[in-house]
């Protein structure tokens, strides 16, 4: 494969170490509709980010504005050392892929690939060797003279990733463009994404609310929501070692248990949980403890249990197959108000509990985070975001 660096690629901006650089950007669409809220961050050259976050977090704002389709209220945003409206769009060296794919419908699939390469005034002697070389890229090579049409989801889906790329932009920026895809062939296209960002190098910007399609495509992540950056790191520092309870809500499945802090973790429901404190605590203050499902231990007595800090009786209430896993929900008669999640990774088990079943649960001191709470926190529920 030759496509990472063709010969009549046009040289990229390599003078800024940053190919992105957000500055204190923010959307205002008014009424109080503060959609993005200074944001800020940087993307180095040849990385993969994903802006993940809920419905109306501001995640497609914030692409917009970076594509130069939007004009920030505030703040500054650069792309390769220059402001993004620096040139008009179809002169600008950025592919986007969206999830309408926009691809032309009486065009075959090569012309599809060619036409931003005739925008963009490429030799024409040059135009038919490129496009084949990015049809192969994505493996369509010999299906070049099919009409849109004629292609399945994931075909047409594969067109529009070689028609971003063919002009090797600086950047490629990707609206949940496979939201819309049965989740088999989601799973199969996020690794073709990786897999192609890899050979090519292209810095690359992707936005969607599937955290696993961020945690499995992405060198970064930013969790947004209510258009405020809530954490931006790699993928699993963000899993391990979520900011907030919102982050540590929305990756993974959670149980959380709210208290108050306590010398040696927190009181909740009058007993002592003993947990790991993200920030410095005082005595006394409101606090929510937050365990991941894979962290929790269930057992059918607790002398099964010993290695655990905690261990507690609880009674299943709730067991959901999932294929490769159960999730046990599971209520303690000494954390009323909690509802218990906890995976088991072998449903083939012999020793399954029903619904009904009187077991013992546990887990460690390190795996029990303890967030202060803030004021206008609600319960979240973490169950929803578990794709
Ligand atoms: N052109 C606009 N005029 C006014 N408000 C807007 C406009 N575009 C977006 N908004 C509002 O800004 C907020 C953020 O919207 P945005 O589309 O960026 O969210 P999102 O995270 O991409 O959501 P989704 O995942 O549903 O696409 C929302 O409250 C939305 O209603």
């Amino acid at each position: 494969m030759t496509a990472a660096r063709a010969p009549d690629t046009p040289p990229r901006q390599r003078d800024d170490a940053m190919a992105v650089r957000v500055k204190d950007v923010s959307m205002d669409f008014g009424g109080g509709n503060l959609a993005v809220d200074r944001a800020s961050f940087d993307l180095a050259q040849g990385r993969f980010l994903t802006i993940l976050g809920p419905s109306g977090s501001g995640k497609t704002t914030l692409l917009r504005m970076i594509a130069g389709f939007q004009h920030p209220t505030s703040g500054e945003i650069t792309i390769g050392g220059k402001p993004v409206d620096a040139a008009p769009p179809h002169r600008r060296s950025v592919g986007m892929v969206f999830q309408k794919l926009a691809l032309f419908p009486h065009m075959t699939a090569a012309q599809n690939v060619a036409f931003p390469l005739k925008m963009r005034r490429f030799n024409p002697a040059t135009i038919p060797g490129r496009v084949a070389e990015y049809l192969d890229l994505v493996r369509l090579g010999g299906l070049g003279d099919r009409r849109i049409h004629e292609l399945s989801g994931g075909q047409q889906q594969r067109v529009a990733i070689a028609r971003a790329l063919v002009f090797a932009p600086e950047l490629l920026l990707l609206d949940e463009p496979l939201a819309a895809l049965d989740r088999k062939l989601r799973e199969e296209m996020q690794l073709e994404f990786r897999r192609i960002q890899h050979e090519l190098g292209v810095t690359t910007i992707n936005v969607t609310h599937d955290q696993r399609e961020a945690l499995v495509v992405s060198d970064d992540i930013i969790v947004i929501e209510g258009g405020r950056i809530q954490q931006h790191a790699r993928p699993v520092a963000m899993y391990r070692e979520p900011l907030n309870t919102f982050v540590a809500g929305f990756l993974g499945v959670s149980t959380f248990i709210d208290g108050i802090a306590g010398p040696d973790g927190m009181i909740a429901g009058g007993i002592t949980l003993a947990g790991t404190p993200v920030a410095p605590l005082t005595g006394g203050a409101p606090v929510r403890g937050v365990i991941r499902a894979e962290q929790i231990r269930i057992a059918g007595s607790a002398a099964a249990l010993a290695s655990c800090d905690t261990r507690l009786a609880a009674t299943v209430s709730d067991v959901i197959f999932e294929g490769e896993r159960l999730l046990y929900v599971v209520h303690s008669p000494d954390l009323p108000a909690t509802e218990i999640r906890i995976y088991h990774h072998d449903p083939a088990a012999f020793d399954l509990f029903e619904v009904g079943s009187d077991v013992s649960i546990g887990w460690n001191a390190r795996d029990l985070k303890i967030f202060r709470k803030t004021p206008d926190e609600t319960p979240v529920s973490s169950k929803e975001n578990a794709t």
